[in-house]
């Protein structure tokens, strides 16, 4: 039977479906249903996802695995960082190694197992590539070029700067004060970016961020295909480049500190040319096992399976409360 684990990186929460414990494997479609299934069920342990990450076996050279994601409304995307997090940790743990690469979509990316944050929070690297800021890559449309960096969007907003970067998946960015960020633009502009409209015709992640002090953030994400989340890894690397690109040009080496709705996460930015290397780093939390019968879980009995919870949450939760009092 297989097991599906329940994980998350900053509170962005997940089930790893290893598509290899299944005979016969599902396909992609009836994941994507099970996604949308497991969000619509009204049990606890399941409706908190915001999707479901595919592990596959990998036959690109030094890859452990092969990562793909369906967020919670069944869609694909090409990347998700804090994901890749818990997927690293996942395969580190069947295979044995601490540093490895992760295919994914677009890449194959480097991943390596971190200093723990603290007692029983597991951390892990993961580079985030590639990074592209063009129209055709998002895409995006009717926003006056090919790029948009730090500049206005009249459309969108009349008082906010944006920049676009897609880490491969695509993301809206905007620097703004506490009462803006705390304020009803994005749960309007998330939603309207996200369903038809003329600027992006498939949707994009709108990161809305604080600058709190030299090199540290909050970012509140509003995700394509999920809706508000708790975190955003690709969410939180873009807004941190996008950052650091706003205070310097040339080559640059800085590690930002990134707060969020669910915890807190590191990202180095360096330039070298036109070399960008992006690497999150932050825990990768197991909130439990759910062994199913591969029947019972495709046709939606979930009654029916085994959920064993860890006791990971408490010392996350511990470490999170520790942050407020430094
Ligand atoms: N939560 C993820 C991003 C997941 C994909 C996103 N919803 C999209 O459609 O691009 C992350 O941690 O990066």
């Amino acid at each position: 039977m297989p097991t599906l684990r329940k994980v998350h990186g900053s509170e962005n929460r997940f089930f790893i479906l290893d598509r290899t414990q299944f005979d016969p494997q599902p396909s992609l479609d009836q994941i994507s249903q099970l996604a949308v299934q497991l969000k619509q069920s009204d049990d606890e342990r399941f409706n908190d996802i915001d999707g479901i990450l595919v592990v596959d076996q990998s036959t690109h050279p030094d890859c452990a695995g092969k990562m793909t994601v369906v967020n919670a409304d069944g869609s694909i995307a090409s990347m998700c960082g804090n994901g890749l997090r818990t997927v690293a940790r996942y395969l580190a743990e069947q295979t044995g190694q601490t540093k490895f690469l992760v295919e994914t979509q677009d890449a194959d990316l480097h991943v390596e197992q971190a200093a723990t944050l603290a007692p029983a929070v597991p951390a892990f690297g993961v580079e985030i590539a590639p990074v592209r800021f063009h129209a055709a890559d998002f895409p995006f449309a009717e926003l006056g070029g090919d790029t948009v960096l730090n500049r206005p969007l009249p459309q969108l907003a009349p008082d906010l700067d944006f920049t676009a970067i897609a880490v491969p998946n695509p993301h809206l960015i905007s620097f703004m004060d506490h009462t803006t960020l705390t304020g009803e633009l994005q749960a309007k502009l998330g939603p309207y970016l996200n369903g038809e409209n003329p600027y992006f015709p498939d949707g994009v992640n709108l990161n809305f961020a604080e600058i709190l002090g030299p090199d540290q953030l909050f970012v509140k994400t509003y995700e394509r295909g999920v809706g508000f989340t708790n975190a955003c890894g690709t969410g939180m690397t873009a807004t941190s480049l996008a950052y650091v690109l706003n205070h310097d040009q040339g080559d640059f080496d800085h590690v930002v500190t990134v707060y969020n709705p669910g915890g807190m996460v590191k990202v180095h930015v360096a330039r070298t040319g036109q070399d960008y290397s992006l690497r999150l780093i932050a825990n990768a939390t197991t909130l439990g096992n759910w062994t199913i019968h591969d029947t019972d879980l495709l046709e939606g009995h979930f009654d029916q399976g085994n959920y064993q919870a860890t006791t990971e949450e408490a010392a996350y939760q511990a470490w999170v409360k520790s942050l407020q009092t430094k």
